[in-house]
């Protein structure tokens, strides 16, 4: 046989291998279709009717990997499913999700990593109006990020759940690559822009590189890559989605301080999500500026043999000089060995507010 006639053989084979799996992809979605019908079928007459569900969400991605032979590697199979089940959700309920914009930014980079291609993402300029859209019901869910690996905490996310119904309902972490961005690669630099989160993500490559360049912090990645296409003399740190956005090169790439830089994000929504077996919880907890107050806080988790994934102070908007700690761990509400430790917290503690149980990050 010739090149041509193996090559041949082997595009009618994927052609053939091709209409079967959008057959599959078909039926699959008939069946998202019937999921809805369902759960119409049995709600409560002017109920909120829910079909998203990130439980069941991870579940279908953590099946696929563990029954995944190759040779696509588990991460890629788990994102094409991630993209079906995106669409085939579409076709139960079109969905609108609130990012922390603007466009081309990284959290808008996590909603598609989240909810893949077929949802509707809007933009918002803070974090506060991500929160206020999700609440009048504006959008569904929102994106909003909460920490990075070498900047720490987004003390705005945290300070948002005070006085915000909305329950988080699952996170994403993202690996972020900055990029020192110009509009012609033989301008010479004199400013640089960049979100503060950034700018400190790069505090060592930009002492080095340009110890003597002003830094100018701006709203976000994205406005700076818009500054940085407009203005003579002024590059932006951002990443590749702004970079195309905004048409710009890419003078040096991958300037991150470290390089295992991530960015968690978290989902929230007005409902509660129901145990996926392989969850976190997030709560916040205040206690009096007196001694024995954080142990107090501590020890039920100890006792209970549960791993905390995060522990945050911040200051009590209810008094100088008290504290709200955010604690993340291991487990969901409902789960026997979590329910009883929600009742002792909050016992010991001043106040006590479960934030969410939620799946953790399976992509
Ligand atoms: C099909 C359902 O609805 C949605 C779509 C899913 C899917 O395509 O697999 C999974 C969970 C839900 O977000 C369901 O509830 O099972």
């Amino acid at each position: 046989m010739s090149e041509a006639q193996e090559l041949d053989q082997l595009r009618q084979q994927i052609d053939a291998l091709d209409q079967q799996i959008q057959l599959l992809i078909n039926e699959r979605a008939k069946c998202a279709q019937q999921v809805a019908e369902v759960k119409y079928k049995y709600a409560e007459p002017g109920s909120l009717v829910t079909f998203y569900r990130p439980e069941r969400e991870a579940q279908v991605l953590l099946n696929v990997m563990a029954r995944n032979e190759g040779p696509l590697p588990n991460e890629s199979i788990a994102r094409v499913f991630r993209e079906i089940m995106s669409q085939c959700l579409a076709l139960e309920e079109p969905l609108t999700i609130a990012y922390l914009g603007p466009h081309g930014t990284f959290t808008q980079q996590a909603a598609v990593k989240h909810f893949g291609h077929a949802v509707t993402c809007a933009g918002q300029v803070s974090i506060a109006d991500v929160f206020r859209e999700v609440e009048s019901g504006s959008a569904q869910y929102g994106v909003v990020p909460v920490e990075n690996s070498t900047e720490g905490v987004v003390t705005h996310t945290l300070d948002s759940f005070y006085d915000s119904n909305l329950y988080i309902c699952g996170e994403v972490t993202l690996r972020i690559h900055h990029h020192m961005l110009v509009k012609s690669l033989t301008d010479n630099v004199q400013r640089i822009y960049s979100h503060a989160q950034s700018l400190g993500q790069c505090r060592l490559w930009l002492d080095q590189n340009f110890p003597n360049v002003e830094r100018i912090a701006v709203s976000s990645n994205a406005e700076a890559a818009r500054r940085a296409s407009s203005e003579v003399g002024a590059a932006a740190i951002a990443g590749e989605a702004a970079a195309e956005l905004y048409e710009l090169e890419v003078r040096n790439a991958n300037i991150e301080d470290r390089p295992d830089n991530t960015t968690r994000f978290l989902i929230i929504g007005k409902q509660e999500t129901i145990p996926s077996g392989d969850d976190k919880t997030s709560i916040m907890v205040s206690s009096r500026n007196q001694p024995g107050a954080l142990y107090n806080v501590l020890a039920p988790f100890h006792e209970a043999g549960v791993s905390l994934t995060r522990i945050e102070t911040r200051p009590d908007h209810s008094g100088t000089w008290n504290y709200l700690f955010f604690i993340d761990f291991e487990g969901h509400k409902n789960d026997q060995r979590i329910s009883p430790l929600m009742q002792r917290l909050r016992d010991v503690a001043v106040d006590f507010k479960w934030l969410g149980s939620y799946p953790k990050a399976v992509l």
